[in-house]
């Protein structure tokens, strides 16, 4: 160690490792050595070595080393000051660079560590005095404390208070003693006199070695704090704070040695306790810093941790006597002192910043942070949207394949009608193939929305009077799918100020289409078109610009009102036909008799369902005698009662409570009579098969939109009948779908390629009519009439859901709230638990508690709901039972307000309420009941 001050010396050090340096001091044998003979044994052959002079023993040999090596040795005749200066100098003044630095006096008692220790603190406070008044550019505070550990107690050593201190671990500063005492020191007089001061207090006792042995450890701590004077109350500010500490330790002896008993004995104890894990703390460390460290087994290390093995410089002085009799307490001490060698710490600059450059700092750390985040977010959006690509181009070639498929099915079955068709009779025969033809088979894939979208979308009902109706152009609508286009649509342009329409809602349109087959039919086989008249109406909503529609199809009709439907006049009777699409440009004439038609038909619905005259909703511009709107409202008729409400995942799922009690009559429960068996069964359709996808989405849209009832109604049952046979699942168990768990879990026996089925059911579904108001609910009513293929459909919609999140990861709707796939399968789960309680709650108490005798289940227990309904839907008998009195209800919420049309036409009403009490979030409602 050279004679190193200051900032220079402490260049480059920043941040690397470094040994502790340890060197070795050798005191002169004192008097009582002297007096009883003693000789020493060891000797200083140079600057750096030791060695033990006196003959080993081969067995001694083998056991110690004769010479030791360290990075210094001091002669006994060595002066404190030259110790200082090759020992302890660099380390110690490392201080004033902003360095936490320790210099330790270590070894056995009366070996001379007070007396080094004391010098070298003198030293160092001298020459940091010295190195202060030397550097008058930066600004200096020094504060001073010191404690002694006596007994594992801490105590300071500057307070009158001799109580024990805590240690407190401080995340920054590391372990802390409270209420240290700590004194800033005047001047260099101020200095000694505190040192003095400490001496006085310590604990120091009588030994057989040391009349004024030190009983304890002593740690004087010097913390300097300084800042350049030229950014003083600066933004750039910044100083640096370190501390040196002279630790004196007590003597390493023996017990024996000392010849200690009483209280000596104890201090001997603790002192050797606290040495000896100082020792394995050294030895640890040596061996580098795997494993566990124990510096918290005795305070001296804890206190010590930063400079035994973290940021700081470390200096340590062990001292001996030369004297035969103490040898081994010196092969010790330079035992020690070789681990301590082998010991690197980690010296770093303690810079500390003002609160203003700190802040200023962790705002440029933040926005780089910030940085980094947006880069790696956009390389994950990229690979993201590139995987999103690819996966829709695999649907795109799926979707082209099932086409091509469909159409071949499409024309199989052309050829099927068209010989049944032959069967019944030319005559007919000849209508309907006329009828059929054009847009035969009516496979409407998803809604005619698709439709409305083409540009080229022909004029395929470009209106035609009754006679004409026979005679339109097949040829023009070769696509064979449902249609509407904006051309061909009955433009309604007054509608927009009857509809008021809040800005948040999306610009509704509703198209009216018409079954112009239906009006011909009802003509000439008025018995018809009572069957007709059992269908349910439904009312499609399409909303071109923003691509979403809403759709119900859950309007029932009876042939009673039907056949009481009075016509007043053809003003009073606008807008809708059955049958027909009426062309705007057209003539008048013609439009005001095709409306009288079909206003006959649609106020049967209006009676039925309690809607108001359609004039009110469509009013007719009495200029021009047509119905004003720009909206367009499409009615399709359609025998299948699905409730086809897709749920939107915003919903709120949970508010299923309202429904039973809020729900007002609507009284369509009441007039509904029932429907043909064949229809109940084509709703069945729904149930999960892979070849009855292709068959459900040919011949039910067949069914639906064909224009000749006989042949639909012998193309149902032949659809029907090849349905059942391929899929007869009944229930999800069939499709390899537990729609209820008893335990609301994830169903453990869901087939391993869930996912697979997933999709192709959510195809399915898609495939069908799929209808989107903000949210649906539905619940079993277990009355009138359904069937589990609801179930089915409420699962399906579901699924549907999932399905988004599944492929899209999280996914953000419309309320703001992200739902991950985790998340939906939990809605999932609770929607089960719903659909269960409802279910419950709709059988009598004297029926529930049959039911849990004859299935055991426990009357208490937690779950006997759900453990109900699971095996309801497992017991065939029960499921029949339920199956024969079941109705749905549908509850429709919006976020929006609804347009009155959309109110009226529905024929309820809309409530506004709130829709969630969790969130408090407030809808618009309306329940309705829906029967197949
Ligand atoms: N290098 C030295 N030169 C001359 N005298 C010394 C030297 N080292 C120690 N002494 C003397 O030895 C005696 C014991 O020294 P000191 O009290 O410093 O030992 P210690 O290691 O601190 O003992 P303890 O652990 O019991 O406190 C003192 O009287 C001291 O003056």
């Amino acid at each position: 160690m050279g004679s190193i001050c200051g900032d220079e010396a402490m260049q480059g050090l920043n941040g690397r490792e470094e040994r502790i340096y340890v060197t070795v001091r050798m005191r002169p044998l004192n008097e009582k050595e002297i007096a009883r003979h003693d000789v020493s044994d060891w000797e200083c052959i140079n600057d750096t070595t030791i060695i033990y002079r006196n003959n080993l023993s081969a067995s001694e040999r083998s056991l110690y080393p004769t010479a030791y090596t360290f990075d210094r040795v001091f002669r006994h005749d060595c002066s404190t000051r030259q110790v200082y200066e090759e020992a302890a100098k660099e380390v110690a003044l490392s201080v004033v660079s902003g360095i936490n630095s320790s210099v330790f006096a270590y070894g056995q008692t009366s070996s001379g560590k007070t007396y080094t220790m004391s010098g070298i603190t003198e030293y160092t406070g001298a020459d940091i005095f010295d190195y202060i008044e030397k550097h008058k550019e930066r600004q200096f505070v020094l504060k001073f404390s010191a404690i002694e550990i006596y007994n594992e107690s801490v105590r300071d050593l500057l307070s009158s208070d001799s109580s024990p201190r805590r240690l407190l671990d401080d995340p920054e500063r590391g372990t802390v003693i409270e209420r240290l005492t700590e004194e800033t020191l005047m001047d260099w007089n101020h200095f000694t006199e505190l040192i003095s001061f400490c001496e006085a207090q310590r604990q120091i006792g009588e030994t057989s070695m040391n009349e004024a042995s030190s009983r304890s450890h002593q740690i004087l701590r010097l913390t300097i704090e300084s800042s350049a004077r030229e950014f003083l109350g600066n933004d750039k500010s910044s100083s640096l704070s370190a501390s040196v500490n002279f630790v004196d330790l007590a003597g390493s002896e023996r017990a024996s040695q000392t010849l200690s008993a009483g209280a000596r004995l104890k201090e001997g104890c603790h002192i050797n306790r606290s040495l000896l894990t100082l020792g394995t703390v050294i030895r640890k460390l040596s061996k580098g810093r795997n494993g566990h460290i124990p510096f918290r087994d005795s305070k001296l290390t804890r206190i010590l941790q930063s400079s035994l093995g973290g940021n700081a410089r470390t200096a340590i002085i062990c001292t001996m006597s030369p004297a035969r009799s103490h040898v081994e307490q010196t092969r010790n001490t330079l035992l020690f002192a070789s681990c301590a060698k082998e010991v690197s710490t980690n010296a770093q600059v303690n810079v500390v910043m003002s609160d203003k450059a700190l802040v200023k700092q962790l705002q440029r750390e933040l926005s780089r942070l910030e940085n980094e985040l947006r880069n790696s977010g956009t390389a994950l959006l990229t690979s993201d949207a590139a995987a999103l690509l690819r996966e829709k181009d695999l649907q795109i070639e799926k979707l082209k394949r099932e086409v091509t498929e469909l159409t071949l099915q499409r024309d199989l079955a052309h050829s099927q009608i068209k010989d049944m068709l032959h069967v019944v009779g030319d005559d007919y025969s000849s209508l309907e193939l006329e009828s059929l033809e054009p847009q035969y088979p009516k496979l409407r894939v998803r809604s005619s929305l698709d439709f409305e979208n083409h540009a080229e979308a022909p004029k395929l009902f470009g209106f035609h009077s009754k006679d004409s109706v026979g005679s339109f152009d097949a040829s023009q609508y070769s696509d064979g799918h449902s249609f509407s286009s904006d051309d061909n649509l009955f433009q309604l342009p007054d509608l927009e100020k009857n509809f008021p329409r809040r800005n948040s809602s999306p610009p509704l349109t509703i198209t009216v289409r018409s079954d112009w087959e239906q009006e011909k039919i009802e003509e000439q086989h008025p018995e018809i078109l009572e069957d007709l008249c059992k269908e349910v109406r439904c009312i499609d909503s399409e909303d071109p610009i923003t691509d979403r529609y809403i759709r119900s199809d859950m309007i029932d009709l009876s042939p009673n009102h039907y056949a009481d439907s009075n016509v007043s006049s053809p003003r009073e009777n606008t807008a809708t036909t059955s049958g027909l699409i009426i062309d705007e440009n057209r003539d008048n004439k013609d439009l005001g008799s095709s409306i009288l038609k079909e206003c006959k038909k649609m106020n049967s619905f209006r009676q039925l369902l309690a809607v108001p005259p359609l004039e009110k909703i469509f009013p007719i511009d009495s200029e021009n005698n047509t119905p004003c709107s720009r909206r367009r409202l499409k009615l399709t008729r359609t025998k299948s009662c699905k409730a086809s409400l897709m749920r939107n995942s915003s919903s709120d799922w949970f508010d299923k409570e309202e429904i039973i009690e809020t729900t007002p009559p609507t009284g369509i429960e009441k007039e509904f009579t029932g429907r043909p068996e064949g229809i109940q069964r084509k709703s069945f359709t729904l149930n999960y098969n892979a070849n009855a996808e292709r068959q459900f989405g040919n011949g039910s849209e067949n069914y639906r939109e064909s224009a000749d009832l006989e042949s639909v109604k012998q193309l149902a049952n032949h659809q029907v009948q090849e349905t059942e046979a391929i899929m007869p699942a009944k229930n999800f168990k069939d499709v390899g779908l537990d729609p209820i768990q008893s335990d609301g879990e994830t169903p453990s026996d869901w087939p391993s390629d869930f996912k697979k089925h997933q999709r192709e059911i959510i195809q399915l579904w898609h495939e069908c009519h799929v209808s989107l108001v903000h949210r649906t609910y539905f619940f079993l009513l277990f009355k009138g009439e359904s069937s589990d293929s609801i179930y089915m459909e409420v699962e399906l919609r579901r699924l549907s859901f999932l399905k988004d999140t599944f492929s899209r990861g999280d996914q953000t709707v419309e309320d703001g709230r992200t739902l991950t796939p985790s998340s939906s399968m939990r809605y999932l789960r609770r929607e089960r638990q719903m659909l269960s309680k409802q279910m419950h709650r709709r059988m009598s108490r004297a029926e529930r508690d049959n039911l849990y005798k004859k299935w055991g289940i426990k009357m208490n227990s937690k779950h006997r709901r759900l453990q109900l309904a699971h095996l309801l839907w497992n017991d065939t008998e029960d499921m029949n039972h339920i199956r024969e009195s079941a109705a749905i209800v549908a509850k429709l919420v919006c976020t929006v307000e609804p347009d009155e049309a959309l109110k009226e036409m529905f024929g309820l009403n809309f409530a506004p309420r709130q829709t969630s009490h969790r969130r408090k979030s407030f809808g618009w409602t309306v329940s309705m009941k829906l029967t197949l």
